[in-house]
């Protein structure tokens, strides 16, 4: 046979090949890497009748050069159903595109920049829209809007048989939501609230000692990860990891802990990848660490029973029998060990942000610190949260650093379910495509905060809204916009318990010390450590080197 006739199977089993995963989507790497392989051999068998090196590599460049240049073909042409919607090339053409971003940690920033150049709604990927529409949130995000999208699978325990909270969907999500509820009631919020006065005096005495140090320098986002890992762990399992009484991590959870945030939201990308990942030895060794920590800890919390202030494990493992079918135990594990993971590095991240825009607005922290000195007088009463009413100012100056820095930038996906369609912010989104509304660009739109969306302006939050600027502009505050704590049915959990606490740490610190910037900090370490701050789902970024001094 001429060489051509010989290449025309490999050139239609390339077709036939796009053709079938079109429609059956792969959910492991290793099968579809299998076929992929076999494919060409066993063709290359069957026309040569042997298999020499040539013919196997001949054919091999000619089926997989066809089934890229078809799907690479498809995808930016005019018959795709996301072709009406504009965005990067590279981003249309692959979601490995996609990986590289997320591995810079730039995603946030970069939508940003797409939005501003295309509007409302970019395509993001193949099948991946991003949406800054304010009516795009209550249609995505509220009562019958879209389930959770295929980019959350890697955010559970694969090998667990429960998923965690976060990862759930539809009536399985509704009933354990209905669980975390009851465990975050104001009855229960008033019980956690004994062991966040409990780790904060501990951070008092670790803080009392470095000021009276002579450089009084510390890495204050260091600092407050310990705080609130202690207090996630008292929490969760009713007992918590002493990072504060030794003043280290000693078993190196946290950095597990942000290595497997970091590693799963990019992963989250290319779900489809992540159980063939999670068979390679040694690269699952992240969440092979943190299982183990969910089970000790859970071991721990079973054998001592419940305690006199209760916990979240008392409510998640329904310890005091409200439901009619009970939580098994790997439930309450994964949910257990997502409190810790996400709600210490959630927590830590928004008391960072906040801390940081205090320190670069000196003028605003000194009225926040007037503030909180005349609502808590006596600092005996720093804990009673009844006050945090009469904490406007502050409260305006967390609402405005959550608004400019969400812990979760760009958050997760929403699916459009097969066989439906939606119309959304003026376009038709089709079956299948992965919705996302990252809350840092909706949160920074001049069409949702105005004037001045990307300055530090907290007083925004307290003007009303039809007030008109100096300009003769119309102020704007469009609070169904404001998406750090995400929105509906699964939005965060915590929401009041974080804004509890973070106001409570915030009083306490700042009712004992000054802080001001190290002045041994680096630029990201101190004035410009916003900028150090990268997208991994959750935000990571710099030390935050502070100054303190004792305030008599
Ligand atoms: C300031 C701190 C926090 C912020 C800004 C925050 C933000 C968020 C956001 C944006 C989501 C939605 C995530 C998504 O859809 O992908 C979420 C979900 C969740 N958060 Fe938080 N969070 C914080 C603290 C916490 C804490 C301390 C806990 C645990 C005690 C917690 C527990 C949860 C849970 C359980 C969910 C899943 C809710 C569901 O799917 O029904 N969060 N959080």
């Amino acid at each position: 046979m001429a060489p051509t006739e010989l290449l025309v199977p490999a050139v239609l089993l390339g077709f036939a090949n796009h053709a079938y995963f079109k429609h059956h989507e792969a959910n492991n790497a290793h099968t579809p890497l299998f076929f992929l392989i076999a494919q060409p051999v066993v063709l290359t068998y069957l026309i040569y009748g042997s298999l020499s090196f040539s013919s196997v590599l001949l054919i091999t460049i000619t089926f997989i050069g066809t089934l890229s240049t078809s799907i690479i073909a498809y995808r930016l042409s005019p018959w795709h159903p996301l072709a009406h919607i504009p965005g990067p090339t590279l981003a249309k053409v692959s979601k490995w595109w996609g990986v590289k971003l997320a591995l810079s940690g730039n995603r946030a920033r970069f939508l940003k920049e797409q939005h501003d150049r295309y509007g409302d709604v970019v395509r993001m990927g193949p099948n991946e829209v991003s949406i800054v529409n304010a009516d795009a949130v209550r249609s995505v995000l509220g009562t019958g809007g879209l389930q959770k999208g295929s980019y959350y699978e890697p955010f559970s325990d694969m090998t667990l048989p429960s998923k965690s909270i976060i990862n759930l969907r539809g009536e399985m999500h509704d009933n354990r939501r209905r669980i975390w509820n009851r465990g975050m009631s104001s009855e229960s919020l008033r019980g956690y609230e004994d062991f966040l006065a409990i780790r904060l005096q501990q951070l008092l005495d670790r803080l009392d000692e470095i000021a009276k140090s002579p450089k009084a320098e510390l890495d204050i986002s260091e600092w407050i990860s310990y705080l609130t890992f202690d207090f996630m762990g008292d929490m969760a399992f009713g007992r918590g990891f002493n990072m504060l009484v030794d003043g280290c991590d000693k078993e190196g959870m946290w950095g597990i802990i942000r290595l497997g945030v970091k590693a799963t939201s990019i992963l989250a990308h290319v779900n489809w990848i992540a159980p063939t990942f999670n068979m390679i030895p040694g690269l699952n060794e992240v969440t092979d660490r943190l299982r183990r920590f969910g089970g000790q800890n859970a071991g721990h919390r079973i054998r001592s029973g419940p305690k006199e202030t209760r916990d979240l494990w008392y409510h998640l493992m329904d310890e005091d029998d409200h439901e009619k079918v009970k939580p098994t135990l790997p439930e309450v594990l994964v949910d257990g060990v997502f409190t810790v993971v996400a709600g210490s590095d959630a927590l830590s991240v928004a008391l960072n942000a906040f801390m940081w825009c205090m320190l670069s607005h000196p003028d605003i922290y000194a009225r926040v610190q007037a503030e909180v000195d005349s609502v808590y007088p006596d600092p005996q009463t720093l804990f009673d949260s009844e006050k945090h009413g009469e904490l406007k100012l502050l409260t305006a100056c967390f609402h405005e650093s959550l608004r400019l820095y969400p812990p979760v930038p760009s958050g997760g996906s929403r699916q459009v379910p097969i066989g439906e369609s939606r119309f959304i912010a003026g376009q038709v989104i089709p079956e299948h495509t992965q919705i996302f509304l990252p809350a840092y660009v909706i949160q920074r739109s001049p069409k949702h905060y105005f004037p001045a969306p990307d300055t530090f302006d907290p007083e925004r939050w307290l003007r009303a809204s039809s007030e008109t600027g100096s300009d003769g502009s119309k102020e704007i505050l469009n609070h169904n916009t404001f998406l750090a704590f995400s929105y509906g049915a699964a939005n965060c959990a915590a929401k009041h318990l974080a804004w509890r606490e973070i106001i409570m740490v915030a009083c306490v610190l700042f009712r004992h010390f000054k802080f001001e910037f190290a002045k041994s900090g680096t630029p990201l370490q101190t004035t410009r450590w916003n900028e150090s701050m990268g997208d991994y789902y959750l935000t990571e970024s710099e030390k935050l080197l502070v100054h303190i001094t004792k305030r008599e």
